[in-house]
């Protein structure tokens, strides 16, 4: 069993146009919905993979009862804790003419000192049977920047294991608690460092360095680019296969839930890489966010080749 916790659920919305225009009116082509924010879309995607898995996370109002609604409809079992607030939408809006991809988040509700103490206890309770944990998306409001910290402890307290992807000060701070995985695109290494940008070579210095304080694996994300790998044995990149991009929203959450499967089924390592990368990039040649075809990815697995660029 694989659990993902998503602590700002959203409703993911995603609508295409022909060709955006700001300030004018758009007729709406195509339109998907479903159950959203980023481990929601890592556990779409371990299910297509066949892994056994459950949501947690917070749900509240009629977003909230919408999000389970969508979950319900996935048969993906799921343990949300009801929170007073409304839960977000995220529209990302599709222009098909220029390929142009624009993101609308919301930022969801306020999380009271009660409803973390829940989401705490449960983690707690939780990660007593259930060894992998997918740990990702932004912060919602109410919750110290600690929060990932605080639940990365719990779940090594009890012999399990995380793989955290978020952002700034949550994931800084995740950071220092030493999870598993962590899985930054390279934007996000360089907005931790206080950087605007950021090199290949300050990215690996990065790696390196966190794979020292006693992260497992550090995976950092190029998009079409591909992957950066850090670990025990050295410094990996990976290309990422070409293909038609349709939406990359959710690639870096299909590439979590590639990563995951290979760990969790305990493949060889350059396997589970290739995974990662082949999902990522599969999620990105749909509309819908968080979709893989499992034959896709097989296929494109064979277009990746893991170098080693430098021994640690
Ligand atoms: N244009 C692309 N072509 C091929 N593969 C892609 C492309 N964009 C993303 N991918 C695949 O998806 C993986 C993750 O992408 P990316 O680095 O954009 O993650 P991300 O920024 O976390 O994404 P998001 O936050 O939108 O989910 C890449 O490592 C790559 O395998
Ligand atoms: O606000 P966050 O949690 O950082 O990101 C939210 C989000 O953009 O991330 C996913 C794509 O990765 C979408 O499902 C969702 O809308």
């Amino acid at each position: 069993m694989i659990t993902t916790i998503t602590l700002n659920t959203a409703i993911d919305q995603v609508y295409e146009v022909e060709s955006l225009d700001v300030g004018g009116t758009n007729r709406v082509s195509a339109i998907t919905q479903e159950a959203g924010g980023k481990g929601m879309n890592v556990a779409k995607v371990l299910q297509y993979l066949g892994a056994e898995v459950n949501v947690g996370g917070f749900a509240g109002g009629t977003n909230g009862k919408k999000i389970r609604q969508l979950l319900k409809k996935r048969a993906i079992p799921s343990e949300l804790i009801s929170v007073s607030g409304e839960s977000r939408i995220c529209l990302t809006v599709l222009d098909s003419l220029n390929s142009k991809v624009t993101e609308l988040l919301e930022s969801g509700p306020e999380i009271s000192v009660e409803e973390w103490q829940s989401m705490l206890e449960w983690v707690k309770q939780k990660s007593k049977i259930v060894k992998w944990f997918a740990l990702s998306g932004s912060l919602p409001k109410g919750l110290p920047t600690t929060a990932y910290a605080e639940l990365i402890q719990i779940i090594h307290a009890n012999g399990a294991k995380a793989v955290l992807d978020s952002s700034g000060d949550a994931l800084r701070n995740g950071i220092e608690a030493k999870p598993f995985a962590i899985k930054p695109n390279e934007h996000e290494i360089a907005a931790i460092l206080g950087k605007t940008a950021i090199t290949e070579t300050e990215l690996l210095e990065a790696g390196g360095r966190f794979v020292s304080e006693g992260i497992d694996h550090v995976c950092l994300t190029l998009g079409e680019e591909g992957a950066i790998f850090v670990n025990q044995y050295g410094y990996f990149k990976a290309n990422a296969p070409s293909i038609d991009v349709i939406n990359t929203v959710g690639s870096g959450d299909a590439f979590v839930g590639g990563l995951l499967y290979g760990l969790a089924q305990n493949e060889e390592i350059s396997t589970a890489y290739k995974r990662a990368i082949a999902c990522g990039s599969v999620n990105a040649m749909y509309r819908a966010i968080g979709f893989i075809d499992l034959g896709q990815v097989e296929v494109l697995m064979e277009q990746i080749t893991i170098e080693k660029i430098k021994d640690r």
